[in-house]
This record gives structure tokens, C-alpha cells and sequence, in this order.
């Protein structure tokens, strides 16, 4: 329906937006995603190939629509929890840019998916014939940063400086350095670090309404140290340094992560990859998660490994032993990689667990009560954030307009919601989260001297609504 009639296509997806995310995201994009070349019909997006090399600006030419306001770029190395898919990654930018427009209100036209073909080290796809990408292993070192850098540029040549570039699912050896590197330069985010961080954050800004207690009150351990989880930490651990005044370096000490060797302390600092270093804290060596919940006693348990049953009964009785309501947040999609399924993580803690999960769980029936699982997934945050930013005409993304995203998020939590155990408002409303979103971060922007879109409108909720697409046909009469 999308490729055929595209208004009918946002227009079921805006109406039915719970029934129909699962489908067009998590977890059913996971699956489209491994099957790509064998259900391969017609192409969506854009293949940028490193055949290509030298001509890059031209393939961008090659697109029909020429005002592109947002790119959602893969090369497709850490799709979801499922690994190297290659050049069949495609539907993760694809479905994203779903979002942007039925989320966000983002048009269509504007939208621009691209995956970036520069092989793929998965033997079952390099052998099967259906694989619709490069038969070959991944370029890497110099090859690649070339590659990227020649993109990076043709972007910025064909579509201006406010073109937004969501770098989403490259594998950690690549994400963080694209990030520093183009942050000062292009109008870019990475999803997985920060748009994740900002909606966990706010899920947690949301859960103190329910546990009590400051941020700062509270101690958190994270299975998994990679881009999710680093990022995620990194974001609660600058929260918490602004609210209290206190040295990003001393509130980095509230959070724990462990990592497929154990915990990160700083006897292993040495070996450890950068973006680990500033977690790896005082303690001695923990190999099993168990025995990191039970030496940190954390109130809150987020899982960002893409393993799936890493949250044992045994972690989920520790949590439960400790906290009257611990906070367990099993991110990792699509479903088949979620550390727990949220049954378990009700039944285990007998009912007093706060879950959230990467992807949908349905309510789960515990002693007489309906549990009601929320979905922390980013897709609450970049499609507002994404539309805040061109609204305004935002140059750079700082921190601040991540923290200021999460706070709208929160403050869409309200009491019925709180009663229900939810940390999340349901994405029923999301157009409306949405708007309230793109208003918070362009007003941060303004505020920033980062927004080029003068004069600033009054209301920035309306506004941000006013600039929303809506799927209605044209009436000819
Ligand atoms: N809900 C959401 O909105 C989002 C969810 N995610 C999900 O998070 C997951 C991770 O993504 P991302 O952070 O980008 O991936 P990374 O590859 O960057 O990080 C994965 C981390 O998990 C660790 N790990 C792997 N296996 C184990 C294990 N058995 N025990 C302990 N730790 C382990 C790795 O350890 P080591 O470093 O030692 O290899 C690494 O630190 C994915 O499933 C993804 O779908 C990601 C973004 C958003
Ligand atoms: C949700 C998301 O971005 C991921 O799992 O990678
Ligand atoms: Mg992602």
C-alpha cells in the first residue's frame, strides 16, 4: 500500500498507529529485513554502493524529489539486535522515515532513506543467492572513512547545511567516531546513542512519579556497554550533573555496566574501547550479570545487549529482593533478542516489577490485575525531535536538545498513566507527543542561538502542529 497509494497508507497507519507499529517497526521489520532479497519486489530508498566511489553526488542527483529535508542512513552492520544484514538493512532507514511521517508529521516527499552497500561479513547472505548487495566482506580503515566522508559532503553540497542525516544501526567500531566527526560540521544524530538516551531518560524522569526519589537517589546497571547503552548512561549521567551541580565525573559513578566479559571496572580500563572507559569505576572484577546485581544492589536494570533471556528468574528475584519496585527495562529488539519478556518480568518479581521492553509485549494478567508493559523505544523520540529541528531550522544538534526532548516526553506522562503503572504515554497519542516535542527542542534551539528560522514563532506547539503532514486526497472540485 505504500508504494501504491501512499495517503491511504499514512492515513491507516496514523489511525491505527498501536495495531499497525508492530508491523511497520518492531518486530516484524527485524524479520523483513533478514528475508529482503527473497521478497525483494520493488526497490525502496536509496543504495549507495562503494562501486560508486567518486560519484556519489550524482546517484544523490539521481533521486526524483529534490527537496530532501531528512536522511535516515544505514550500511546496515547492526541491524536491531540481529547483526550484519548487509545491504537488506534497507528497511530499517525505510520504516524509520515511516515513522518521521506518520509520528512525526514529517512529508513524505521530504524523506529520504539511504543505505550504504559496502559488503557485509555475513556468510549465510554472501552465499545466498537472493542477497540483493555487494558479494563481498566489508570494506573497512581508510576505504570506508572515505566512502563516508565523500557522502557526507555530497549530502551537504546537493541538499544545503540544514539537511538532518539520522545515522541509524551501524555497528559501535563506527558509530560513535561518525558522530564526533560530522557533529561540528552537519546537521546530524545517531539514534541508537542518543535518540535511545533520550527516551529512556524520560521513561525514567516519568518512573520517579512512581519509585520516589531524585535521579540522583537512584543506581543504575546496564547489560550491554555498547552504543545504546553508553549512550544511554552517558545522557542520565549529564541529567543528573545539571540537576544537582555536581561533576559529570562524579555522577558517572551511579552507573554500572557489564559488558559480554563481565563488569566494566578499572582494572580493565587499558583494554577497554573508548566510549567504555569513563563507566570503568572502582571495583573488583564480575564476570556474571547475577553477580553484578547482587554487588551493586541497582534500583533500576536496563538490558541494551541484543541477547534475548539474559534476565534470568535469578536477576529478576535479585531486583525484586531489594526493590519494592525495581525498574527493569529490557530494550534490545526485536522481540526474539529482549532480555525478558514482560510475563517474566511480572511473574518473577510477583507483579511489582515497572517494565518497559524495546519492542510490544501484550498486557499480561497477574493476580487478578492487568499489567500493562510500555514500549521504550526511540521511535517516541526522533520523529518530534526530527521535526523540531527542521521546523526551526536547527544547524547543530547539542545534548541540551536531547535533554529537552525527554523532559516533553515526561511531562506527556500524566496521572492516568501513573496509576497504571506506565511510564510512557500510549502511542495513540503520539502526534500530539510529537508536536509537543518538536515545540520543546526548537525552543531550546531558539534559546541556543542554533535555530536559522527567524522571526521564532510564538507558539511553538501550534506551530509545530501547523507544520504537520496530513494525509487527505485532494478535492478536484
Ligand atoms: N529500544 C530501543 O529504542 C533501542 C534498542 N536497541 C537495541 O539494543 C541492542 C544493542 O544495541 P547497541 O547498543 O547498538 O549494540 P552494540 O553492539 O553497540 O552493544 C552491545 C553490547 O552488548 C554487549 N553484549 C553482547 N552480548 C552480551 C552478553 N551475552 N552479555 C553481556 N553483554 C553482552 C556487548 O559486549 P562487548 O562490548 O563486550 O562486545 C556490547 O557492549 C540491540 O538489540 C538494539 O536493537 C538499540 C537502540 C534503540
Ligand atoms: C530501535 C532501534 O533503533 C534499534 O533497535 O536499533
Ligand atoms: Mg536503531
Amino acid at each position: 500500500m505504500q508504494e501504491r497509494n501512499e495517503r491511504l497508507f499514512y492515513k491507516l497507519l496514523i489511525d491505527n498507529v498501536e495495531e499497525l507499529l508492530p508491523i511497520v517497526y518492531t518486530p516484524t521489520v527485524g524479520e523483513a529485513c533478514q528475508k529482503y532479497g527473497s521478497i525483494f519486489r520493488r526497490p525502496q530508498g536509496l543504495y549507495i554502493s562503494l562501486k560508486e566511489k567518486g560519484r556519489i553526488l550524482e546517484v544523490l542527483k539521481n533521486w526524483p524529489e529534490k527537496n530532501i529535508q531528512v536522511i535516515v542512513v544505514t550500511d546496515g552492520e547492526r541491524i536491531l539486535g540481529l547483526g550484519d544484514l548487509g545491504c537488506q538493512g534497507m528497511g530499517i532507514p525505510v520504516g524509520k522515515l515511516s515513522l518521521y511521517t506518520a509520528l512525526g508529521g514529517v512529508r513524505p516527499s521530504v524523506c529520504l532513506p539511504i543505505t550504504i552497500d559496502v559488503g557485509t561479513n555475513n556468510k549465510k547472505l554472501l552465499d545466498d543467492e537472493f542477497y540483493i548487495g555487494l558479494r563481498q566482506n566489508r570494506a573497512t580503515g581508510e576505504e570506508y572513512a572515505e566512502l563516508l566522508e565523500e557522502f557526507m559532503s555530497a549530502v551537504k553540497q546537493n541538499y544545503g547545511e540544514k539537511i538532518l542525516v539520522q545515522f541509524e544501526d551501524f555497528a559501535n567500531h563506527n558509530a560513535f567516531e561518525l558522530l564526533a566527526k560530522y557533529r561540528t560540521t552537519h546537521l546530524v544524530f545517531n539514534d541508537d546513542i542518543q535518540g535511545t538516551a533520550s527516551v529512556v531518560l524520560a521513561g525514567l524522569i516519568a518512573a520517579l512519579k512512581v519509585v520516589g526519589g531524585t535521579l540522583a537517589d537512584h543506581t543504575f546497571l546496564f547489560l550491554g556497554a555498547g552504543e545504546a547503552g553508553t549512550g544511554i548512561a552517558e545522557l542520565i549521567a549529564l541529567e543528573i550533573s545539571k540537576k544537582t551541580d555536581a561533576p559529570i565525573e562524579e555522577t558517572r559513578k551511579k552507573v554500572w555496566l557489564v559488558d559480554s566479559k563481565g563488569l566494566v571496572v578499572s582494572s580493565r580500563k587499558e583494554s577497554l574501547q573508548h566510549f567504555k572507559q569513563p563507566w570503568a569505576h572502582e571495583h573488583e572484577p564480575v564476570k556474571e550479570l547475577i553477580d553484578a546485581v547482587q554487588a551493586i544492589k541497582p534500583t533500576v536494570l536496563i538490558g541494551t545487549s541484543g541477547v534475548g533471556r539474559t534476565f534470568t528468574k535469578e536477576v529478576v528475584e535479585a531486583m525484586a529482593s531489594f526493590n519494592e519496585k525495581p525498574i527493569i527495562l529490557a530494550l534490545s529488539n526485536p522481540t526474539s533478542q529482549s532480555e525478558c519478556t514482560a510475563e517474566e518480568a511480572y511473574t518473577w518479581s510477583k507483579g511489582r516489577a515497572i517494565f518497559c521492553s524495546g519492542s510490544p509485549f501484550d498486557p499480561v494478567e497477574y493476580d487478578g490485575k492487568i499489567l500493562v508493559p510500555g514500549q521504550a523505544n526511540n521511535a517516541y523520540i526522533f520523529p518530534g525531535f526530527g521535526l523540531g529541528l527542521i521546523m526551526s531550522g536547527t544547524v547543530r544538534v547539542h545534548d541540551d536538545l536531547l535533554l529537552a526532548a525527554s523532559e516533553a516526553l515526561a511531562a506527556q506522562v500524566t496521572e492516568e498513566y501513573y496509576a497504571k503503572g506506565l511510564i510512557y504515554p500510549p502511542f495513540s497519542n503520539i502526534r500530539k507527543i510529537s508536536a509537543n516535542i518538536a515545540a520543546n527542542v526548537a525552543a531550546k534551539s531558539y534559546e541556543l542561538g542554533l535555530a536559522s528560522r527567524l522571526p521564532r514563532p510564538k507558539d511553538l506547539v501550534k506551530h509545530a502542529e501547523s507544520c504537520m503532514y496530513t494525509p487527505v486526497y485532494r478535492s478536484y472540485r
